[in-house]
């Protein structure tokens, strides 16, 4: 099948790079001159473990990138993977979505038959109330008959996004009835669904609804987690480890254990933009989602509990202290909302000296704080600081051992439950 992917970030790239790998003849689509050249020269265009070896292995054959959207018409069904940023309000911003739907039917213009599929995370209602008609607007097709419109929303973590793609929970199809949108859908699937050893569900349902679906999903996790925060805030208070208990309730199947381990709290690019976006999509329409509200203020909240718990031991006003881990999770380089950010601007208003660590992100976090010293280890951080906080649960903060002697007042405050408690120092968990 030719498929064409507008997007080459953390979803166009993989999702072009898996689909190229199945036996598709995939063109991907950016206005990005950088990100296209790299597809082309067989480089992926940004870090996703697994994705080098895709991008290196199709490139030139079966995968191909351009920055000309005249490619797009010799495929049968293009993805659209561009970006869903927040306005200030946290409401979604569809400015890049419209437009590159106003582009994407630009070039198909006197196109037979074309399938389009949004990709991207959008509030109920965008892909048939915007961009379907944004497309068939500018190249003169009708929905339903030469232009058939669907959405399938991606559930791919950054870290895992090419694992994550080829071995999904679900597959959902959202396409109005659109027979020919779900043909295509399943055409562009089939080859994923034949490679696994074991059935994976495909839902087949509205557009509205896949859209929903993908912001109900996000949205369930982050309060899972929030919910995991507030007990285990409740656990902190009553001297109980809040790991024994939701390993303990996580047996039970109606709850399941992941996304129970309390800590610092949820960041990235997807949970709080997402959260955010339904809040507002809801208040929009005069209901007030109380539930995901105290979500999302109680995520807000766990950086700040944490350097109360710091603030019990020391005053930190003119001390070097040590921020382990600034990426929004092990895995990746990605500081976007990353509980680091509170956390180092908490410590720079108390007037501390702040020493980061973190094993990739560095660079990107000297982006936000170009003014905060950053150590080229763990040790380096560690050595003559009165104190330390883990904000990141990178598996090499587990080994620390020793390192911990070197600090002027060894006090570790653990906001992921990942430094191993030891003799000789004041050690903190957050929700344990
Ligand atoms: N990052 C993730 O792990 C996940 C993201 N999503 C959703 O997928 C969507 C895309 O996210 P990312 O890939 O992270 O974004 P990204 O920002 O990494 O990539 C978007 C790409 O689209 C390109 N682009 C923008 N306008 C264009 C146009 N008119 N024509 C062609 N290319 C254009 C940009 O240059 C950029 O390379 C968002 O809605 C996001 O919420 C969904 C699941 C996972
Ligand atoms: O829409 C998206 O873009 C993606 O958002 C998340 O993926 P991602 O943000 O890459 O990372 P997660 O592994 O979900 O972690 C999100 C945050 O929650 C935190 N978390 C996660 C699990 C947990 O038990 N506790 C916890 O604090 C992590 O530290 C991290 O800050 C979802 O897991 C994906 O399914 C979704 O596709």
């Amino acid at each position: 099948m030719d498929v064409s992917v507008i997007g080459c970030g953390y979803v166009g790239a993989s999702v072009a790079a898996c689909f190229a790998d199945l036996g598709h003849d995939v063109v991907a689509v950016d206005v990005d001159e950088e990100r296209v050249e790299a597809i082309e020269d067989g480089r992926p265009p940004l870090h996703e473990p697994g994705l080098d070896e895709l991008v290196a292995a199709n490139a030139g054959e079966r995968l191909r990138a351009t920055t000309d959207y005249d490619a797009v018409p010799d495929t049968d069904l293009t993805f659209l993977a561009v970006q869903t940023p927040s306005n200030d309000d946290g409401s979604i911003d569809t400015s890049v979505v419209e437009a590159a739907a106003g582009m994407l039917g630009e070039a198909l213009a006197g196109t037979d038959e074309h399938a389009v599929v949004v990709k991207s995370t959008v509030i109920p209602g965008t892909t048939a109330d915007l961009v379907a008609p944004a497309v068939a607007d500018a190249a003169g097709m009708t929905v339903g008959e030469d232009l058939h419109v669907g959405m399938n929303p991606e559930f791919q973590r950054e870290g895992s996004a090419v694992g994550d793609f080829l071995d999904p929970d679900k597959i959902v199809l959202g396409a109005d009835g659109d027979v020919e949108a779900y043909a295509a859908l399943h055409e562009a699937y089939d080859p994923l669904r034949e490679a696994l050893d074991h059935e994976v569900p495909v839902v087949e349902t509205g557009t509205r609804e896949a859209e929903m679906i993908k912001y109900a999903n996000n949205a369930f996790l982050a309060a899972k987690v929030s919910l995991a925060n507030d007990l285990g805030n409740v656990c902190k208070e009553y001297g109980v480890d809040a790991y024994e208990v939701t390993d303990a309730i996580g047996l039970d199947h109606r709850i399941g254990a992941p996304f129970l381990r309390s800590g610092v709290g949820w960041g990235g690019s997807c949970f709080p933009k997402d959260v955010a976006a339904i809040i507002a999509a809801a208040r929009a329409k005069g209901y007030e989602p109380e539930l995901l509200a105290a979500a999302v203020s109680i995520n807000d909240r766990q950086p700040e509990r944490l350097l109360s718990l710091l603030d019990r031991h020391v005053d930190v006003a003119g001390e070097r202290v040590a921020v382990l881990g600034l990426a929004f999770k092990p895995g990746t380089d990605d500081v976007r909302n990353s509980r680091a950010v509170p956390t180092v601007e908490g410590l720079r208003e108390r007037g501390a000296e702040v020493v980061a660590y973190d094993p990739v992100a560095a660079g990107n976090m000297r982006e936000r704080f170009p003014g905060i010293e950053y150590a080229e280890s763990a040790a380096a951080a560690l050595e003559g600081a009165s104190g330390a906080v883990v904000v990141t649960d990178w598996p090499e903060f587990a080994d620390l051992d020793g390192e911990f002697d070197a600090m002027a007042d060894p006090i570790v405050v653990d906001g992921r439950r990942v430094v191993e408690r030891r003799e000789g120092i004041t050690y903190e968990g957050l929700t344990w």
